[in-house]
């Protein structure tokens, strides 16, 4: 079967690029990097792409607030392509300062450009939180998690800017309509505002939230960096089935060899 095309987006201050790249190659897709500048330029067109990342980093040193540059350079020069290709329903992953990026787009939570409703804030510590910590996944549309409801996920929180919030309307809905994919938790799966097991006092503990349709999402820790069981600091104890990150981009390729 084909493997599916993946934009893997990058620009000044992206540093976990090549990483997801990685982590697309382990799980049977073909990514490639694109600089935005190559886009502006219409060097490359996202309709050659079958999925699209933003991944982690410090896009513009995190400059006026993190992601909010990235946001405005894609929604000023980029908005009809980016709409256009969220809307013929291929998958967006946005991870940690992509997640900031599609939440300053409106791209998160209403898959809407301009859409604004939510924002990411300092951490309650106001300190940079690199820490492994523990994820409930929820039952959603989210196409990236299918299979992996009610498992508890292990994976790296590295982030300055990670609290969600929102107003109580737009939780509610965000709630309702099954969209808050990833809870940070206690081992046992127990969602938690406690420090340090949520790491930056998310509201409801939102790790990681998607569009209604399940095809956009966006979450703060990096599944990228387990996709090797080397990776995680207990490896040797094997107590793993899977690389924990693992899943999330084979079900993103599994998804766009369907479409
Ligand atoms: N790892 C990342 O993507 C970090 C995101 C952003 N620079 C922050 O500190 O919040």
């Amino acid at each position: 079967m084909k493997k599916p095309q993946v934009c893997i987006l990058r620009t000044d201050g992206t540093n976990c690029d090549r990483e997801t790249a990685y982590a697309f190659e382990r799980a049977g897709g073909d990514p490639h990097l694109v600089h935005v500048n190559q886009l502006r330029a219409g060097e490359k067109k996202l309709t050659e792409y079958q999925i699209l990342v933003i991944p982690g980093g410090f896009s513009y040193g995190d400059d006026v607030h993190s992601g909010k540059i990235l946001a405005v350079e894609l929604t000023s020069f980029l908005m009809e392509q980016l709409q256009e290709f969220v809307d013929s329903g291929k998958p967006v992953l946005g991870i940690c300062n992509g997640f900031q990026v599609l939440v300053r787009t409106g791209l998160l939570p209403a898959a809407k450009m301009g859409d604004i409703r939510t924002t990411l804030m300092h951490n309650d510590s106001g300190r940079f939180e690199c820490r492994w910590v523990h994820l409930r996944v929820e039952d959603t549309p989210c196409i990236f998690t299918r299979g992996l409801a009610g498992r508890v996920l292990h994976l790296q929180a590295a982030h300055g800017e990670g609290k969600f919030y929102t107003d109580a309307q737009t939780l509610a809905g965000i709630e309702a309509g099954k969209q808050v994919v990833f809870r940070y938790a206690t081992s046992n799966g127990d969602p938690t505002s406690i420090y340090p097991h949520n790491p930056n006092g998310s509201l409801a503990a939102i790790a990681g939230i998607c569009d209604p349709s399940g095809r956009v999402l966006g979450l703060m820790p990096h599944p990228e960096r387990f996709v090797d069981f080397t990776q995680h600091p207990n490896w040797r104890r094997r107590q793993f089935h899977e690389p924990h990150g693992l899943p999330i981009f084979r079900n993103a390729v599994v998804y766009a060899q369907e479409m």
